[in-house]
């Protein structure tokens, strides 16, 4: 898609869709749940979601779309299944969403059916090992269908060996704990889960913790790193409204730092998601940022200065950062990547390979990046996306940034926004 270079100063107040990783909880724990849960604002436009919500379909859960909402959402009706799922035996495919195969294998790998769990090429590639190994400690019996620590895996025949405490790490990926703190519930009685090295991406942990509690689990920190799982007799319905997906709003906001003036509306300081901060580091960079009860707004202020930063709890708006680092006086410095290797693509030599084509002098250690912008940014340069969303998403800023462009393959958006370049048709030109 060839984007041409703006010039207009951007206006917008913007309601996003729903946010992929609150979907990807709320969705599978309605599921569990006793009872129906109304959740509205679910995306229609993220394939990671569709592949979630045919997943339960295909394991007996009886959902019904109730309502179209803003903007690529729907409402839906999830009839809990107490979490006893009526479908025993099911192959999940799950394309390249790490939040569904990962939350998914550990929910099924503690109930008594047998499941195959699989994806397309590059989630064979993703490493799921830390978590079969944190499961297996439980007496769930995984197999690995290719090649060992990647999926496919096969789940099934899980014996409760009464385990009371679980170790994980959670250095490769929260997502992992995040499984196994949505799993444990289940099993009705008390468990500790210890990180045994460090916990990277937080906030996203903080994300399932305050949504287990509204499922009626209160799940605490007994001190850090130490999750405490309380006896319960599962998840109870909820209904429920998704924030929109912060991690799209960082494209937006990132717009309104450059050239704009930008609102997102449904954010706020006390959001669910930890990518609520990403306007925090624009004002770093110089944007004139307000958090407000019921929105963010950015406004171009100063010319963006570089920055050093650390981006451990943010590494998906952490792209967005690389991308305006084009548009920064001075050298920018993102620490606390080294997960972007494993996602969607290995986004440390994507956005390195890249920003080189634009002209600029990258950088890189096994976590951090460091980019120094070009005199002047190559123009009309082809953009390769490597079926990441976020490449497509995070380059668009240069046509906004006065730079023409070409994403390739730009519908690769659609794992989380499929509608992405309509609406920044919409408030670009
Ligand atoms: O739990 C989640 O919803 C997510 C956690 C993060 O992954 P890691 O924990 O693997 O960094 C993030 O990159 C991903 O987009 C969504
Ligand atoms: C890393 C991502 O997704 P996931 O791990 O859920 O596939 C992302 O959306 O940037």
């Amino acid at each position: 898609m060839e984007l041409a270079a703006s010039n207009k100063y951007i206006n917008a107040n913007l309601d996003l869709p729903g946010s992929k990783s609150i979907a990807n909880r709320v969705l599978p724990l309605a599921a569990m749940a006793n009872g129906v849960s109304t959740i509205h604002n679910v995306p229609d436009v993220g394939e990671d979601v569709q592949l979630m919500l045919q997943a339960l379909s295909q394991l007996g859960i009886k959902i019904e779309r109730i309502r179209t909402d803003v903007n690529g959402c729907s409402s839906y009706k999830i009839y809990g299944c107490g979490g006893k799922l009526p479908v025993a035996d099911a192959e999940l495919f799950l394309g390249n969403s790490g939040t569904s195969i990962r939350f998914l294998s550990a929910m099924l790998a503690l109930t008594p059916g047998s499941y195959i769990l699989t994806g397309i090429a590059r989630m064979k590639e993703r490493p799921i090992k830390d978590l079969i190994f944190a499961l297996s400690q439980l007496g769930c019996q995984i197999d690995y269908l290719e090649n060992d620590g990647f999926p496919p895996i096969k789940v099934g025949g899980f014996v409760d060996n009464a385990a009371s405490e679980v170790a994980i790490s959670g250095r490769v990926s929260s997502q992992y704990l995040t499984g196994v703190l949505m799993a444990l519930p289940l099993l009705g009685r008390m468990v500790q889960i210890r990180i045994k090295d460090e916990l990277i991406s937080r906030p996203y942990v903080d994300i399932t913790l305050q949504l287990l509690e509204l499922f009626g689990v209160k799940a605490s920190e007994i001190e850090e790193n130490v999750f405490q799982i309380p006896v319960s007799d599962g998840y109870k319905a909820i209904e429920y409204t998704v924030e929109p997906d912060a991690s799209s709003a960082s494209y937006f906001l990132a717009m309104g730092a450059i050239n704009g003036d930008v609102i997102v509306n449904h954010l706020s300081a006390t959001s669910l998601q930890g990518d609520r901060n990403f306007a925090r580091i624009l004002e770093r960079m110089g944007a004139k940022v307000t958090y407000n009860d019921t929105s963010i707004h950015v406004k171009a202020s100063d010319d963006l200065k570089a920055i050093t930063v650390n981006m451990e709890d943010m590494p998906d708006v952490a792209m967005t950062i690389a991308v305006l680092a084009l548009f920064a006086d001075g050298i920018t410095t993102i620490n606390g990547i080294a997960s972007w290797k494993v996602k969607e693509t290995d986004r440390l030599f994507a956005i390195y390979t890249e920003l080189i084509k634009l002209g600029a002098e990258v950088s890189y250690t096994d976590d951090s990046i460091t980019i120094v912008p070009p005199e002047k940014i190559n123009t009309n340069i082809s953009i390769d996306t490597y079926n990441d969303h976020r490449m497509a998403m995070c380059f668009s800023l240069l046509a906004v940034a006065g730079i023409p462009v070409v994403i390739n393959d730009y519908e690769c958006v659609g794992k989380t926004f499929a509608n992405y370049f309509d609406l920044f048709k919409q408030i670009v030109y």
